[in-house]
């Protein structure tokens, strides 16, 4: 008999968790052209399927409105993608009941993880297309970062696996993940 008819292939959902700022969507792109997968970036996909920015979903629709997005197409995703590497947003997991759908789901989520400190550097530059922090004024950013990653960390800390990124090129985080699959 040719069991190969039968053989159902195997799923393979990697899913990067971890705060603004720590490499998700770079990280994401690296370890999916590594591991030949098919790459989403949830925040992209959002924008795509709405065809509105982030900042202007926040500014038009609010962030409730956000959330049951990210929520509704954070679904449709694993339940739609068998083989993907998908890098979410820095407060998917933190709403909606997601982390429990993503560890229901697969046992290869990943949180990124980085100092206050390398996060509030790399995101000076960066805030002004983030809606959660466009507003804080430079001096603001790291007493903001310590206490929103204080509060998010219990759901960070649920991941599968812990990456710890601190003076890692994006490379070396990709392979530490491939290493890690299951
Ligand atoms: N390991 C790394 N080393 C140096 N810069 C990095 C690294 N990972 C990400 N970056 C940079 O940090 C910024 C934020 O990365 P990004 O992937 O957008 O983070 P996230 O999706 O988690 O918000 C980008 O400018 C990216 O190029
Ligand atoms: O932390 C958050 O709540 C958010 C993080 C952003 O993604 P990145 O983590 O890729 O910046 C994006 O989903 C949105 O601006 C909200
Ligand atoms: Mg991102």
């Amino acid at each position: 008999m040719n069991c190969s008819i039968f053989a159902k292939k195997a799923a393979l959902q990697i899913v990067l968790i971890g705060y603004m700022g720590s490499g998700k969507s770079v990280v994401g792109k690296a370890l999916a052209d590594r591991l030949e997968l098919p790459f989403l970036d949830l925040d992209d996909h959002i924008e795509e399927e709405l065809g509105m920015s982030i900042p202007d979903i926040f500014r038009k629709k609010g962030e409730i409105f956000f959330r049951k997005k990210e929520h509704e197409y954070l679904k449709e995703i694993l339940l739609s993608k068998d083989k993907v590497v998908l890098s979410t947003g820095g407060g998917t997991p933190c709403y909606s009941g997601n982390t429990d759908l993503l560890l229901d789901k697969t046992p290869n989520v990943f949180y990124l993880q980085l100092s206050v400190a390398s996060l509030t550097a790399r995101l000076a530059d960066e805030k002004d297309h983030r809606p959660m922090i466009s507003h804080l004024k430079p001096e603001e950013l790291q007493e903001y970062i310590g206490k929103h990653l204080f509060e998010r960390r219990p759901y960070y800390s649920r991941a599968n696996h812990t990456i710890s990124c601190e003076g890692k090129s994006v490379d070396e985080i990709a392979a530490e993940i491939a290493a890690k699959l299951v």
